[in-house]
């Protein structure tokens, strides 16, 4: 431990004080006793507080030993000479004058360390930073470039300080806010003495009131192209991150959302679940508002994919110069509109299931590269060459008959083998009309949540007359008669003259039934045709027959039964 010097001081009024103050903070100075006439003069109640050894005679302080410095804060020409008598010899007395320059030079000296401090912590700062800075004095001198200075204009320290900006720069903007004397601001120019073009900020530096030089802060050119390029990339990705979380969907459905337990309805149920935990595709075909894409999304959800993205494609929705685009993807400039890079559905179903709905409307050029898909599960993007990998399940489903359409032509036979793997084939409603009073059940607290309704259920009539119905738009046409229906009735119970009011509700006609309502004749002309192509099948020949029995020609039964879906 170093040694420490030993101080006395003797007067602790005010002068005393402020001396005791700043000698007590020094490390290297032990102030040993401090003596006052005084008990309460200001010095003497510090001491005490500080625990140091407090006097009131100077005859007890010249018994205290090895002392180094007695400070005489008193001004008193006796004291003075008191102490200079008893005093040890190895003791140095300093006057309370003296003691004060002692005071200021320490002073001085920790703001000296201070100044120090600081400089040491600017040159870090300098040194650290990207840009380049240079300084100069009012008439031009440059004082100053911290290391990046050179490192952007290739000019080494020692040949830049000591010239003159208004002559090695005159254009820049550290001559400019010395001739102004104000800040200049984005400043386009090429340093002096290099070949580098930057843009720069310039300030005056202001000491007291009065502008002693100015700093200028630069960037090369290249470095802020280089900043904006790495920015474009980056909102490039955020752009198609975007589009991705905007595109992705899940599914919605589960198996539990499924109502149905008539036999032939349940074996659908049962293959649609095997179906699911495995990875193959699956083709549901059935009647149109039999449930196909229900149980899409229900196998989804059941199947190992379920976190992963469910994503539908409407092939009949998408137009037909669009749809190899949606499917696949486009790179930014493939054709005129596109603007910037998509991801097709195809690519971001990746992981998860592609829900291909009315898949018999697809053309027969991207039937070829969805084969392909299938196949070997890569594709390009319209536009671009590089092949894309993906891992996704398919499920595809129409209400058309694939089979014959590919045996016309109008569907590629491999495709339907490959999509055909498992046949998930959705009973029409007419098949399982015993499931009707459950959908209804279903349907009314459903409707009565939306509606804030609070119907019971149906009298028996109106059951019947739901039962008779051979509902050609199947469970979807169901919804939307018993949504109607809810709509409007008022009471508990729903009446079958409550279907019967309904406008767009079809009556049933049964062969030999007498009409006793009054219809429109474009509804009565619907009934006839259902009536026959009930009577006579769904087949070519079966409609043939009916053609023939309602008095019209083949092209004008499939004009009429396309206009009525
Ligand atoms: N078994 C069922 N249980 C409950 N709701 C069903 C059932 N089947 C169908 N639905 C409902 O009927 C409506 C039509 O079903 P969905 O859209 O799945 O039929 P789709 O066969 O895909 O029709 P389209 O061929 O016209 O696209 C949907 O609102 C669906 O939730």
């Amino acid at each position: 431990m170093a040694l420490k010097v030993k101080v006395g001081i003797v007067g602790m009024g005010q002068g005393g004080a402020s001396i005791y103050k700043t000698l007590r903070s020094i490390e290297h100075i032990e102030i040993a006793v401090v003596c006052d006439c005084s008990e309460t003069a200001q010095g003497m109640q510090l001491a005490r507080l500080d625990r140091v050894k407090t006097l009131s005679s100077l005859d007890d302080l010249f018994k205290i030993t090895n002392l180094d410095v007695i400070i005489e804060a008193t001004g008193l020409e006796y004291v003075r000479e008191q102490i200079n008598h008893y005093k040890e010899n190895s003791c140095v007395v300093i006057e309370a004058q003296g003691a004060n320059l002692m005071m200021h030079l320490i002073e001085e000296k920790e703001k000296l360390a201070d100044i120090k401090r600081l400089k040491g912590e600017l040159d870090a700062i300098l040194n650290s930073v990207q840009e380049a800075i240079e300084v100069a004095s009012i008439d031009g001198n440059i004082k100053y470039v911290n290391p990046s200075f050179s490192r952007v204009t290739a000019i080494p320290a020692g040949q830049r300080i000591g010239n003159n900006i208004f002559e090695v720069s005159p254009n820049g903007a550290l001559a400019r806010s010395l001739r102004t004397h104000e800040a200049v601001f984005a400043h386009r120019a090429v340093v002096g003495g290099a070949d580098v073009e930057v843009v720069a900020n310039a300030s005056p530096i202001v000491v007291e009131g009065k502008m002693e030089g100015a700093v200028v802060v630069f960037q090369p050119l290249t470095d802020i192209y280089k900043l904006m390029e790495q920015l474009k990339a980056s909102n490039r990705v955020i752009d198609d991150l975007q589009t991705r979380i905007n595109q992705i969907s899940t599914s919605s459905y589960t198996f539990d959302d499924i109502i149905g337990s008539h036999p032939e309805f349940e074996s659908a149920l049962d293959l649609a679940r095997k179906a699911a935990k495995s990875n193959s595709t699956i083709l549901i075909t059935g009647e149109s508002g039999t449930g196909k894409e229900l149980f899409a999304h229900a196998i989804h959800a059941s199947s190992l994919r379920l976190d992963k993205p469910f994503i539908k494609v409407n092939c009949a929705a998408i137009p037909e110069t669009l749809l190899e685009s949606e499917f696949f993807g486009h790179e930014k400039g493939a054709f005129t509109g596109a603007l910037k890079t998509k991801l097709g559905k195809m690519e971001l179903a990746n992981g998860g299931t592609i829900f291909l709905d009315e898949i018999g409307d697809m053309n027969l050029h991207l039937q070829a590269k969805l084969l392909r898909v299938l196949q070997e599960m890569e594709f390009e993007r319209v536009g671009g060459s590089q092949t894309i990998k993906v891992d996704v399940r398919v499920i595809a489903a129409t209400n058309r008959n694939l089979l014959q359409m590919a045996k016309q032509g109008d569907f590629r036979e491999d495709l339907f083998y490959r999509l055909n793997v498992v046949e998930l084939g959705l009973p029409s409603l007419r098949n399982h009309k015993e499931d009707i009073p459950a959908y209804v059940h279903s349907l009314i607290a459903k409707f009565n949540r939306k509606f804030g309704k609070h119907v019971k259920g149906l009298t028996t009539k109106a059951e019947e007359l739901l039962m008779q119905y051979e509902w050609p738009g199947n469970i979807r046409e169901l919804q939307n008669v018993m949504e109607r229906a809810m709509v409007t009735v008022d009471e508990e119970i729903i009446t079958h003259k409550q279907f019967l009011n309904l406008v767009e509700f079809p009556q049933t006609i049964h062969h030999g039934q007498i009409i006793d309502e009054i219809m429109p004749i474009e509804q009565m002309e619907k009934h006839l045709i259902n009536m026959a192509i009930e009577r006579y099948g769904n087949a070519v020949e079966g409609k043939k027959q009916a053609a023939k029995a309602l008095g019209i020609s083949l092209a004008t039964l499939y004009n009429k039964l396309k206009t009525m879906g």
